[in-house]
Formats: structure tokens, sequence, C-alpha cells
């Protein structure tokens, strides 16, 4: 069985609970508070620019120069979606200049921070793949099961269930694959670990927005 097989297979209860979750539900339904939602994109804009910065350091991490190049074209790209949040949804919600991390963020991105500068290489990898990977579930199932009608959430939902995002995602995915095979045993494990956090992590951060969780 594949790492990432293996890896989501562990996740399968939080992603479960994910997909349970009321700030998921209603996105899907366009019923989420403003309030909501504007407290999740200010928060998502200073995630992604850390997103950004740990993906570029596993990318001047990387042993095969292939893997350099994919995580400094994810960096370049998180860092392209958090402009494009600027430019249009914090318009459209009137959503004030980028605020501090509250408790969910700032766990989130100093825990994949930490992770890429001082673990294997491999272990940054797979701490970060549960931001890829999860969206795009998450994205796929809001976007099948959407109110379609006058959703104001819509431009959120059409980002991650794209096929331009599902393909960085195909290929974050394989590089874990490939990573783990090169490595140890207890490497695997280490990965697994990360993975299983991160995607805590993320469940964490969609409860913190949900509750507008403050210092
Ligand atoms: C918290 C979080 N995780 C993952 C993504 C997808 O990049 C995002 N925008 N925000
Ligand atoms: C995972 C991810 N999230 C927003 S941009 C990005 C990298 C995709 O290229």
């Amino acid at each position: 069985m594949k790492w990432s097989e293996q890896a989501w297979a562990a996740i399968g209860p939080i992603y479960q609970s994910i997909k349970g979750m009321a700030f998921i539900n209603e996105l899907k339904e366009g019923t989420l508070a403003v309030e909501k939602f504007r407290f999740y994109m200010q928060q998502d804009a200073c995630y992604l620019e850390h997103f950004a910065r740990a993906l570029a350091l596993i990318g001047a991490r990387a042993t095969q120069v292939g893997d350099a190049l994919s995580f400094i074209r994810f960096a370049e790209n998180a860092i392209v979606v958090e402009n494009a949040l600027h430019e249009s949804y914090f318009i459209d919600f009137n959503v004030t200049a980028a605020q501090l991390p509250e408790p969910a963020c700032h766990h989130y991105i100093h825990f994949l921070k930490s992770t890429a500068a001082l673990d294997a290489v491999e272990v940054g990898m797979a701490a970060v793949l549960p931001c890829f990977w999860i969206y795009k579930q998450i994205g796929d199932h809001i976007y099948s099961t959407q109110q379609k009608e006058n959703n104001p959430y819509k431009k959120w939902i059409d980002t991650y269930a794209g096929e331009e995002f599902g393909e960085a995602v195909r290929l974050a995915i394989a590089i874990c694959d490939e990573a783990a095979e090169a490595t140890t045993e207890n490497g695997r494990t280490m990965m697994t670990e990360a993975f299983i956090a991160a995607s805590r992590l993320e469940f964490d951060f969609w409860d913190g927005a949900y509750k507008e969780r403050r210092w």
C-alpha cells in the first residue's frame, strides 16, 4: 500500500468530523454568518502567507531538484491565492487589512514552519500535505452538494474544487509517496504523525473560525 493511502486511512475519523462541521455545512448552504466567514478569511490570508514560507523552505531543502521546483511553485501559488483573497473576497465581504494570527492559525502556521525547518524534509512534506488534500476533498464535497443558487461563498468553493488545484494536489501526493519510499521505516512513521497532526489543525482552524476564537 502506498504511504499516502495508509496516511489517508489514518485520518479517516478526522476527515469525517471535518465533513460534518457546521462551518462546512453552512458554507455549502450559503447560510454561514458573514462575520464567521470574514474571520475565516482574515485568518486564512495570514495562514496562506506563512504556509507559503513553509513551502518555500521545503523547496529549498528538497533532495531532488524537481521537487524543489514543485514546492517553489506551490509557494508562489499560495501567495497568488492570498493576493486574490485581498483583491476579491476582501472587497466583496468588506474585510479589513490583515490581522495577527488568532490561536488556531498561530498554532497551525508555527507547527508548519518549525516542522519544515527542523524535521527531515519528507516530514515537512507530509506536514503540508493535508492543506492540499483535505481542501481538495472538502472543496469537491461542497461543490457536489452545494446550494447552487446565490451562494455568496461560490468563489471560495470554485477555488478548491477546480482542476488547477486538483493537479497540484496529485503532484504533492506523488512527491510524498516517493519521499516515503526513499526514507526509513521511522521516517515514514514520522511522516504519518505529521500528517495526522496537520489534519487535526485543519479541523481546529475551521472550528476556531466558527467560534471566532480569539486570544
Ligand atoms: C487553513 C487552510 N488550510 C489549507 C488551505 C488550502 O490551501 C487553506 N487555504 N487554509
Ligand atoms: C495548497 C495550496 N493552497 C493554496 S495554493 C496551494 C498550492 C497549490 O499550487
